[in-house]
This record gives structure tokens, C-alpha cells and sequence, in this order.
């Protein structure tokens, strides 16, 4: 059993602590939570001071409000083994095939020697600088030139140093085409080494971890945000370098669109989980009890980029649900996606997305709105404080039959979405309607068939969508959720998505 670490720590704080890490295996506390393997690991760091919030001048002179030194978890032989096990368990998620390891110095070498030991690959050891004495070698190990080198790295802010390890084992005739690292800065490393054909698989993102330690009250909102902030601020993979990676098609992978600096950080999240787990496809969970909803979103959630919910169809909404909501969501690398569809003046919509029973802006990384009020119901939501980074999508076209979403009244939706680059990160559409490579198209009405139902709602297939209309994730509802076995189905239609939009890539 998986007990959650928070409340361990409490039992355990101060002097009291008796073993070496406040976790759960040391512990005898009754109080049981349930914790994922990456939640607890990211509570564990904290504990042992590995992530630390705060001012830290940078090697840069920069002042960041964050501070990672995962060298101190060497102390600490249980943590090893636990970071060590997840980063193998990445590489064989993301079904990367490689013939040997190789660490990055120093802090990841006791990491990758955990690795090959516990599971049998032949290491390669990279020296920082060749000895002065004997074969002045660089690379250590038994180097066969054309074999495949997985990268094992502790942090990765602009993948430089990745890049300088990968360098040194191509010289020697070797492949390199992954790496995995604990904790990605999200700070253009993940671009940079994508640009440079190296795919990057985090075990935890900087916005998951951020997301636990707010959920679970280790950080306040003051600093979730300007932690947020400065990860905004100090991107090191800067536009030039994007190079604008269009192929024949004149279309951009998902990936390259993340690494675009006027993406929203919803974008740019998106994006990157949807490139990660190769999943255009968002469930919209139109059910009526928190159970089946919670069901959905465990067995669902590794095959989808987002989770669209209907909070006023449950008959039994509780914020116990909704935790239980974020920590799949967390689990499973999705967004959370509320499809309230606001529509009315800004001092409204901004009492429904803060307030009321619901509180949707502490929970849903994803909102939508109607244009048809005009631009203070932007205004209003964009008012309301939000610590999860939240973006909204315009609704510029409705699947439904009639619908009155005219040409005119979508353009005007989309300039109603350029002015407001800060909140607005794409549209619910039927189609792609605005050209800018950072926006976001969602588009519901999907299923394997086309048709209808008879209420007016109107199918389309995610080939059409994808391929054809140049949108970005298909929403389905009815198509799996009618399914008798939903995950069998799911997996249909992520695959549909997928193979959509690579046939759109090579397109020209
Ligand atoms: O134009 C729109 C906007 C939103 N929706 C929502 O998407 C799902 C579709 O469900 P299906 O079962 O796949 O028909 C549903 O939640 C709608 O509220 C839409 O259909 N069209």
C-alpha cells in the first residue's frame, strides 16, 4: 500500500524523525492517503532538501525563487533506488530501445550504475576531463560503434549538458536518440534537444511538481507563481533556434509548437504531454457520478492529453472527488479541461469560475467561453486569480446543427483571442481558424462514424478533423463512453488522432 508521505511528515516533523527519509517505509503512522509513485517521490525531495524554495543567485547571477541540488539524495540509499527505478520505468513507457546507459556527470552516474546494475545493461562512463596519465580515453566501458545510448540525467534546464555527453559518445561511433531525466526545468531543453534529434522523457515535469506541492500545501499560490514566472521569463532555447520547423507541409510538430515562445504555458504543456504520450485525444466524461468519473479518468488517463468534464451534470460533485481528480490528473499527465461554456458579463463569469459551489479555478487547467458577450467576459475570467497557470479556449464554431456561429463571428472570436494572448490559448472549432502555430484547436463532435445524433449533434471522424481540417485533439463523449469496454475503445480513437495527424506531418 501506498501511504501518502504529507501526512507522515506532520507525524514525524522536527526532531521526532528516526529514519533517514520521513517517508512512508519508515514510518508507522496510521493515517493512510493515497500518494502516486511521482507525488510521494516529489514530497520525498522536498523533505530531503533536493527542491528548495527561496532566493538562490544562479551560476547565471540570476535570482531564482527555486533551487534543485539532487546531488544530496546520495545520502539517502532508499530515494536512490526509488529516482532510479522511475527513471528506467520512463525509458520503457516512452518504448525506448537502447543497448547500453550512460549518465551525465556527476550527479546522474550513481543513477545510470543503479540502472545497469539492477537491470543488466552494459554501462559507458563519460569523464569530464581525460585523465593526464594512461589512454586519456573520455568514454570508459566497452564502446561498440552503431549501438544505441540511453541518457540518464538528474535535471535539465537547457539541455546543454545532455548535449555535451551526447557529443562525446557520437565521436566515439554511438547512437543516442533518449534520454531521461528526473526533473525537467521546462525551460527549453526539451526543444533544444528535440531540435537536435534527442526525444527528452521527464519522470516529473517543473508544472507537475508544482502542481503536488501546491495540492498538497507545501507551497503557497504567492509561490507557485512567481516560480512560474521566472521558468516564464528565463527560456533559454530562444526563437531563432526554432527555426520554424515546418516539413513539405508547411505543419509543425506538436513538440516544435511548445517550444514557441508566444505559447501560452497551457499550450506549451499541452503540446509537449500530447507529443510525450502520443495523444490528441481528449475524453469529454459526460457522467453523472463521481465515481464512474474518478473510474474513467484512472483507466483513461494514459491514453489522453486532456480531461473534458461537465461539473453541473454530477449529481454528486464534492471537492473530495475533485482532489482525488487532480491526483489522476497528476498520475496520468493529463489536463483537466471544464467545458462550462461561459457566457455572460465579465463581473459574472468571474463569480462562476472563482466562486460558487464549484470553484472551477482552483481545479481546471482548461476553461472555455463564448465570444458573444464581447471582450469583458475575457476580462472577467482573466480577473479571477488562478494558480495552475489556467488558459481558456474561445468557442469560435459549435458542432450542432443551426448553430449561428457565422464566418464574420468566428473571425471576430479569433481577433477577440489575439488580444488576449496572456489567457486565451486557442479555440473550440470544427476546424483550424486561426493561422498562429501557438493556438490551440479542440474540436468536439467525433466519432469513428460519421452522423449524428437527435438533438443536433453532429459527427464527424478524427481522420476528417485531424487530417483534413487541420485541428488539434479530437473530443469524444458518447463514442467511448457507450463502448463496453471504454479503454478498448479509447485506445481506438487515440490511435485514430495519432495516426492522423503523422499522416498530416508528412503531407507535402
Ligand atoms: O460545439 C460543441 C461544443 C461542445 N460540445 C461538447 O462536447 C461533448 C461531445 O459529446 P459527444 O458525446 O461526443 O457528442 C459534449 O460534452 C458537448 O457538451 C459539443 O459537442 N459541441
Amino acid at each position: 500500500m501506498n501511504r501518502g508521505i504529507a501526512a507522515c511528515v506532520r507525524r514525524h516533523s522536527g526532531n521526532e524523525r528516526t529514519g533517514p527519509l520521513p517517508s512512508c517505509e519508515f514510518c508507522t503512522c496510521s493515517v493512510v492517503m493515497a500518494a502516486t509513485g511521482v507525488e510521494s517521490l516529489v514530497l520525498k525531495l522536498q523533505d530531503v532538501q533536493a527542491v528548495k524554495f527561496g532566493t538562490f543567485k544562479l551560476k547565471s547571477g540570476l535570482n531564482s525563487p527555486v533551487y534543485f541540488d539532487l546531488r544530496v539524495i546520495v545520502a539517502y540509499p532508499d530515494l536512490m533506488n526509488e529516482v532510479s527505478a522511475l527513471l528506467h520505468q520512463r525509458a520503457e513507457e516512452a518504448g525506448v530501445k537502447f543497448d547500453c546507459v550512460c549518465g551525465v556527470p556527476y550527479t546522474a552516474l550513481p543513477l545510470a550504475t543503479i540502472i545497469c546494475s539492477t537491470h543488466r545493461y552494459p554501462m559507458l562512463l563519460r569523464r569530464k576531463e581525460p585523465k593526464d596519465y594512461g589512454t586519456k580515453k573520455l568514454i570508459e566501458g566497452t564502446v561498440r560503434p552503431g549501438e544505441v545510448c540511453l541518457i540518464v540525467e538528474d535535471v535539465v534546464t537547457s539541455g546543454g549538458s545532455v548535449m555535451d555527453t551526447v557529443q562525446e559518445l557520437q565521436a566515439h561511433g554511438l547512437k543516442v536518440t533518449d534520454a531521461v531525466v528526473l526533473l525537467d526545468r521546462e525551460q527549453g531543453g526539451k526543444e533544444r534537444l528535440s531540435s537536435e534529434g534527442i526525444a527528452l522523457h521527464p519522470v516529473v515535469s517543473i508544472s507537475q511538481l508544482l502542481d503536488i506541492l501546491v495540492r498538497s500545501g507545501r507551497i503557497d499560490r504567492q509561490t507557485f507563481s512567481s516560480v512560474e514566472k521566472f521558468i516564464q521569463e528565463n527560456q533559454t532555447f530562444t526563437p531563432g533556434e526554432v527555426k520554424e520547423k515546418k516539413n513539405g507541409s508547411g505543419e509543425m510538430r506538436y513538440n516544435d509548437r511548445a517550444a514557441l515562445p508566444s505559447a501560452h504555458p497551457i499550450a506549451k504543456r499541452l503540446f509537449t504531454l500530447m507529443e510525450e504520450k502520443r495523444t490528441n485525444l481528449c475524453v469529454s466524461a459526460d457522467v453523472t457520478h463521481t465515481h464512474e468519473l474518478l473510474e474513467l479518468a484512472d483507466a483513461l488517463g494514459p491514453l489522453i492529453c486532456v480531461m473534458k468534464t461537465h461539473v453541473d451534470v454530477l449529481q454528486d460533485f464534492s471537492s473530495d472527488a475533485i482532489d482525488k481528480l487532480k491526483e489522476l490528473s497528476a498520475k496520468h499527465n493529463f489536463l483537466i479541461f471544464e467545458d462550462r461554456k461561459f457566457a455572460d458579463i465579465g463581473n459574472t463569469v468571474k463569480q462562476q469560475y472563482g466562486g460558487g459551489v464549484y470553484r472551477i479555478s482552483s481545479w481546471s487547467h482548461i476553461i472555455n467561453a463564448h465570444s458573444v458577450p464581447g471582450p469583458g467576459v475575457v476580462a472577467g475570467l482573466k480577473a479571477v486569480r488562478r494558480s495552475l497557470g489556467n488558459g481558456c479556449l474561445l468557442i469560435a464554431q459549435m458542432s450542432s446543427q443551426g448553430a449561428l456561429t457565422t464566418e464574420q463571428y468566428t473571425q471576430s472570436t479569433v481577433k477577440m483571442a489575439d488580444d488576449h494572448p496572456d489567457f486565451v490559448f486557442g479555440f473550440i472549432s470544427g476546424s483550424k481558424v486561426s493561422a498562429k502555430p501557438e493556438h490551440v484547436h479542440m474540436t468536439p463532435g467525433v466519432r469513428l462514424q460519421s452522423g449524428g445524433d437527435d438533438l443536433g449533434q453532429q459527427y464527424t471522424t478524427p481522420e476528417e478533423v485531424i487530417r483534413s481540417k487541420g485541428s488539434d485533439v479530437i473530443i469524444v463523449g458518447r463514442g467511448i463512453l457507450s463502448a463496453s469496454d471504454r479503454k478498448e475503445e479509447a485506445e481506438k480513437y487515440r490511435k485514430a488522432g495519432w495516426e492522423a495527424y503523422l499522416s498530416r506531418l508528412s503531407l507535402s
